[in-house]
C-alpha cells in the first residue's frame, strides 16, 4: 500500500483491562500526520490509559497499534521514543540539578539514542521550538512551572518525534499562562509534529485542536471538529454537566469547562 495513504498511527480493536475493570474496549482510532487531536472525557474515562498504551508504557490486553502501517503493539516505550513516538506528562520530571541544555542533552542521548553532533542539534532544535533558548543555562530547579512544562515538552522533542503525546500538560498552570502553552503546542504542530493532547482545560484544546474526541468508559462518545463535539448533547451531558436541552443553554460552549458538580474533572 502507498504509505501516503496510511494514517500516522492507528489502533484496531484496542482493549485494556485492569483486573475486572475493562478500561478501553474495541477502541479504533486513526490519526493522520499533521493533526492535533484533542481528547476529553470524565475522570476515569481511560484517557491516560489510552495515552500510555499508545506511548508503550501500558501494554494493551487486546488489539493492535500501527505506526505508519507497521505493527508496534509489542514495542517498548523506549523503542517508540527512538522511533517517532514521544510522551510529555503532566508533572514535569527534569533532572533538577541540571541546566536546561544538560537536560535536553540527556534526553537526546539516552531517550532518543542520538550521539555527538546529532544529539546537540536535536537539543538545540527542541530549545528553539519551546522558546527556552533564553534559559539554556538555567537549572531546572530554578524554572517557573510554565518553563518546566516547556522543558518537559522539549525533552520529548529532543527525540525528534513524529507523534507527540501530551498528558494533561496544562495541569497546575494559571489561566493567564494557558495561551502561552497553546502557542507552544501550535508551534510544535507547525514544525510538522502530529499531536495527541489529553486535557481537562477544554478551551486550551479547542484553541489548537483540529479534531476533538470525547471518551467515556473507554469508548468514543463523540468525535469531529471541536465546536460540533462540544455542542453534542451527549458530550454536554456526560462531560460538561450541562443540561442537553439547547433551548435552556443557548450560549456558545467554546469556553465551557467541565462542571465540577458532576463527576467531570477539574478544569
Ligand atoms: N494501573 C492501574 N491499575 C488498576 N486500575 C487502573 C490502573 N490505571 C488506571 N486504572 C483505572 O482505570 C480507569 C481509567 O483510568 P485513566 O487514568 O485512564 O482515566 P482518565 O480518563 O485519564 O482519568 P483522569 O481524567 O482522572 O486522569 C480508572 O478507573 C482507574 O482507576
Amino acid at each position: 500500500m502507498n504509505s501516503s495513504t496510511l494514517p500516522l498511527i492507528e489502533t484496531r480493536t484496542l482493549g485494556r483491562r485492569f483486573g475486572q475493570l475493562q478500561v478501553l474496549s474495541g477502541f479504533d482510532l486513526r490519526v493522520e500526520a499533521g493533526e492535533v487531536l484533542g481528547i476529553i472525557g470524565p475522570n476515569g474515562a481511560g484517557k491516560s490509559t489510552l495515552l500510555g498504551v499508545l506511548g508503550g508504557s501500558i501494554p494493551p490486553s487486546t488489539g493492535t497499534i500501527l505506526l505508519d502501517g507497521s505493527d508496534i503493539t509489542r514495542r517498548s516505550s523506549h523503542w517508540r521514543a527512538r522511533n517517532g513516538v514521544a510522551t510529555s506528562y503532566q508533572i514535569p520530571r527534569p533532572f533538577l540539578g541540571m541546566t536546561v541544555m544538560e537536560n535536553l542533552m540527556v534526553a537526546a542521548t539516552f531517550a532518543a539514542g542520538k550521539r555527538g553532533r546529532s544529539a546537540q542539534e536535536a537539543a538545540l532544535g527542541a530549545l528553539r521550538l519551546t522558546n527556552l533558548t533564553r534559559l539554556v543555562n538555567t537549572e531546572a530547579n530554578d524554572l517557573r512551572l510554565l518553563d518546566r512544562k516547556r522543558l518537559e515538552v522539549a525533552r520529548a522533542l529532543a527525540a525528534s518525534p513524529r507523534l507527540l503525546l501530551l498528558d494533561e500538560i496544562a495541569g497546575g498552570l494559571t489561566e493567564s499562562e494557558i495561551p502561552e502553552l497553546v502557542d507552544l503546542v501550535r508551534t510544535v504542530s507547525q514544525a510538522g509534529v502530529t499531536v495527541i493532547w489529553i486535557e481537562h482545560v477544554v478551551h486550551a484544546l479547542t484553541a489548537v485542536a483540529t479534531r476533538l474526541l470525547c471518551l467515556t468508559y473507554g469508548r468514543i462518545l463523540a468525535e469531529g471538529d471541536p465546536a460540533t463535539v462540544l455542542a453534542s448533547p451527549e458530550v454536554r451531558s456526560v462531560y460538561l454537566g450541562i443540561d442537553p436541552d439547547p433551548e435552556d443553554f443557548p450560549d456558545d460552549v467554546h469556553g465551557a469547562e467541565p462542571n465540577e458538580a458532576t463527576d467531570a474533572p477539574h478544569a
